[in-house]
Parts: structure tokens; sequence; C-alpha cells
């Protein structure tokens, strides 16, 4: 099977293009080539389909296997491949994924891709079977049990009157008390505002967080310090991969509950282990837009076996 590995900021995948190669068993192929001592090493496992409804699909999954809806940093790769393997000659392009269809905007230097903007479309506030509170201005709205995952209405409510706090129901972690943020991506994230991410035992915290009983489908947590109004840093352990160098999905959720939590600008610079990434809740449209690089890092074939 040919494959390329590529990474957006650090966060690495395999690359499969399925318009040739046949992937017989995605889940257990994921877990081979993630393997970074008997497989070729990464995040997890990136399918590029045809489409009947975009350009091209993307058909994503973690290094243990389990599937995503969505992948940030994996969908700015993918645009790379389909204009560097010359799949497409556009600089505009469509993608499908199982949290919608992504379009994308190219940055092409000397013939090859180098960055990518990419309308992630908007942002959920939907923090499964955890109650939200929001507060705007002098008003407070309650949003109980009945929106949960998946009910547009509360974000969309939210988005319209611009509240300014969300403030999810705490959950207890190893006997302490964290406020989080949920929000959708297409995938789920939880978002947690801490003094230091630096020093954190994520290792420790990030499983406990994943696997909480409040959340039945695992979730990614985003764990984020703010620097200043334009500037958020963030460290990420990822359902299914563990802790990344980078989260493109989850450098929006943490800049969409810093912003709707009133601690930071529309725009906002996100400061990962692997690098920055620019994420804009545009107001008009009530999108998310995200800004980053997409590197090939090499090309090789997987033997049958391995
Ligand atoms: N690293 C990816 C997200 C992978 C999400 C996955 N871990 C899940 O939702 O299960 C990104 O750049 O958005």
């Amino acid at each position: 099977m040919k494959f390329t590995k590529m990474q957006g900021l650090g966060n690495d995948y395999v690359y499969v293009n399925c318009l040739k190669e046949q992937v017989e068993n995605p889940p257990e192929m994921a877990r081979r080539v993630s393997d970074r001592h008997f497989g070729i090493g990464s995040d997890g496992l990136i399918l590029i389909r045809p489409s009947d409804s975009a350009d091209f699909e993307m058909e994503m999954y973690n290094a243990d296997g389990s599937r995503s809806e969505m992948c940030g940093n994996g969908i700015r790769c993918v645009a790379k491949y389909v204009y560097d393997y010359g799949l497409t000659d556009k600089t505009s392009i469509s993608v499908e994924t199982l949290g919608g269809i992504k379009y994308l905007d190219l940055t092409v230097e000397d013939g090859k891709v180098s960055m990518v903007k990419v309308d992630m479309g908007k942002p959920e506030l939907r923090a499964e079977a955890i109650p939200i509170v929001c507060e705007r201005g002098t008003e407070e709205c309650v949003v109980d049990e009945d929106s949960l995952l998946g009910d547009e209405a509360v974000s969309e409510y939210m988005v319209e009157t611009n509240c300014k706090k969300v403030i999810d129901e705490p959950i207890v972690v190893d006997g302490m008390e964290y406020q989080i943020t949920g929000v959708s991506m297409g995938n789920p994230h939880a978002v947690v505002f801490l003094e230091d991410v630096k020093g954190m035992d994520i290792e420790k915290l990030g499983p406990r967080f994943e696997n909480h009983e409040r959340f039945p489908k695992r979730i990614n947590t985003e764990f984020v310090r703010v620097i200043d109004r334009e500037t958020i840093e963030m460290r990420v352990w990822e359902r299914g991969s563990g802790e990344t160098l980078a989260c493109g999905t989850g450098a929006c959720a943490a800049a969409v509950a810093s912003i709707l939590n009133g601690l930071a600008e529309r725009k906002v610079t996100v400061k990962l282990l692997g690098g920055d990434l620019l994420v804009e809740w545009e107001e008009e449209t009530g999108n998310v837009y995200m800004t980053g690089p997409a590197v090939t890092v090499f090309e090789g074939v997987i033997e049958e076996g391995a």
C-alpha cells in the first residue's frame, strides 16, 4: 500500500489515496501504521476518497483505530495532497467529512501548497449531557438537559445573542472540580482554562477527562491558558491518540470558548506545542476560520505483513 506521511504543526498522519488504493480494515490499519515502533509512526490514518457531494472525502481514524468526525490539521494536509499530487488544479476545494462539508482555500508557492485556510463552519455549543449555563449582560439563561449534544438551536441562540459567558456544570476529575466549556467542531471538545499548562500532568489528567462518565463517546480535551486577548496557549489530549503536538479542531474550540467566556477577541493566535494556528470566529457569518501550514514528510510503501 502506497502512503504519504504528512504533518500540520507536528500533528502527523499517514495519508492514503483511496481513489487508487483499497484499505480493507481501516481501524486495524490505523493502529498498525500509527505504531511508532512497529509501524510508520503517526497520530492516526487519513483516507482520501471520492465524494458525491464535494470535491473529495476525508475519512479519519485515531491511533487507537477509533473514527473521528473531523480533523483540522488533517484536512489542511488533504488539501495539500490533492493539489500537489495533481488530483485537482483548483485552489478552492470542498471536502466532505462526518462533521459536514468544509471549504478550503489553498496558498500555492512554487507549485506546491504551503498554507491552507479552512472554513470550519459553525461551532456548536453542546457538551454531551452537560447542562449549559449561559450568561449575557445581566440576563442569565439556563439551557437544561433537553438541549443536549447536537441541539443546534442552543448554539444558534447563543451565537445570535452573542452571549458572553458559557459555563458548563463543573466536572470532578481526581477529586478536583473543573469548569469546562463544551464545544463541538463536528467532533467533541472540552475546554478547560488553567493558570499553568506547561507544568500540568497531562498524561495523568488527559485520560481521566477522555474517559469521564460525562462523555459517553469520549472527548478531546484542551488545556488552555489565556496569554492576552489575541493569544492563547494550549495543550491537547486527543480522544484515541493521547497528547499530540497540535489539534486544529481543538484550537478552534479553544478560541471559541475563550471568546464566549469574554477572555479573547474574535481573532486569536493559538500557540500549540507544534507551532501557531490562526483562528478567527467571524461575527457576520458565525463561521470559524482556521489558517495554518501543511507539510509532506515522505512517501513510501508499507509491506503487507508489517
Ligand atoms: N488532531 C485533529 C483532531 C483529531 C480528533 C480526534 N482525536 C477525535 O475527535 O477523536 C485536529 O487537528 O483537529
